[in-house]
């Protein structure tokens, strides 16, 4: 049995976030069950799963948007268990949902004025993290590809100076050269800058050599906790407890709308 605490392995790093025998989802379902994790500050953490395993409501948890039923969630040292989503978000957790939440009648510089604090993330440090966005400035929210867009929606996160960063399939439906680029800047934040990230993935093999540890969950609780490079040659443990099967209709119409926008790499 792998380690279902999720614990840190870096000793006299001290854990940034702390959820335990958490119980969560919506009015009329639990899909969180009893579940236990705590993330080293500056690690960057695999959240795995299939299809409908629970990735999106434990983020959305974490954010405080699903129904808490019990347990705790613990960020910076403070309980925020019961702390509303906008105060999560200016208390430094960062989201990148699955829409992209960008404004598509603004464009990519207002966008991120919009949301910018003073902080230490500037509309210029966003631009030398994407230069396409930067490139793109006076185009608005829906003029983008897909690609643009969720590097939009990863620059306005940063801008609320976020110590994490939680990105839920930020991969999905974009072309292969963007997922390079993307997941090179996500990796830059956390190696470089030192942002804590949990990434959101049904394909493994593409974000484990981009984090430390890894998670798959089933039915809302974690049935396989691993380094990451160990994950990533355990043959069994990814047969066992993730999909290699097709995407499901959901997914596969965005990836449609979203590869039709992205600029083409071959002719
Ligand atoms: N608003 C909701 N109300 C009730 N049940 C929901 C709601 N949203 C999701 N669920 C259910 O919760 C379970 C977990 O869904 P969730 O979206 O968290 O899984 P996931 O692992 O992120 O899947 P995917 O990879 O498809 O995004 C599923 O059974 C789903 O049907």
């Amino acid at each position: 049995m792998s380690d279902l605490s999720g614990l840190p392995d870096l000793p006299g790093i001290p854990a940034l976030l702390e959820i335990e025998n958490l119980v969560a989802g919506y009015r009329d379902a639990i899909v969180i069950n009893g579940l236990s994790l705590a993330l080293a500050e500056g690690s960057a953490l695999a959240l795995l799963g299939r299809n409908g395993t629970g990735k999106t409501t434990l983020i959305d948890t974490i954010m405080g948007l699903t129904h808490h039923v019990s347990g705790r969630i613990r960020f910076a040292g403070q309980d925020i268990t019961r702390l509303p989503p906008e105060k999560r978000a200016t208390g430094g957790i960062g989201w990148v949902p699955q829409e992209r939440n960008i404004f598509r009648s603004l464009t990519v510089e207002e966008n991120l004025t919009a949301v910018q604090r003073g902080g230490a993330w500037t509309v210029a440090r966003a631009y030398q993290l994407f230069p396409r966005l930067g490139e793109r400035r006076r185009n608005f929210g829906n003029q983008l590809s897909g690609g643009e867009q969720q590097m939009l929606a990863v620059a306005r996160a940063l801008m609320l100076d976020p110590k994490l960063l939680l990105l839920d399939e930020p991969l999905e439906g974009l072309a292969p050269i963007i997922v390079d680029e993307l997941l090179a800047a996500i990796a830059r934040l956390n190696r470089e800058e030192g942002l804590t990230v949990i990434l959101v993935e049904q394909k493994a093999r593409k974000i484990l050599p981009f984090t430390d540890r890894a998670i798959i969950l089933d039915r809302g609780a974690i049935v396989h906790a691993a380094r990451s490079d160990i994950l990533l040659a355990d043959e069994a443990a990814m047969a066992a407890h993730l999909a290699v099967t097709e995407r499901p209709a959901r997914a596969r119409r965005r990836s449609q709308a979203d590869t039709t926008t992205e600029p083409r790499t071959s002719p």
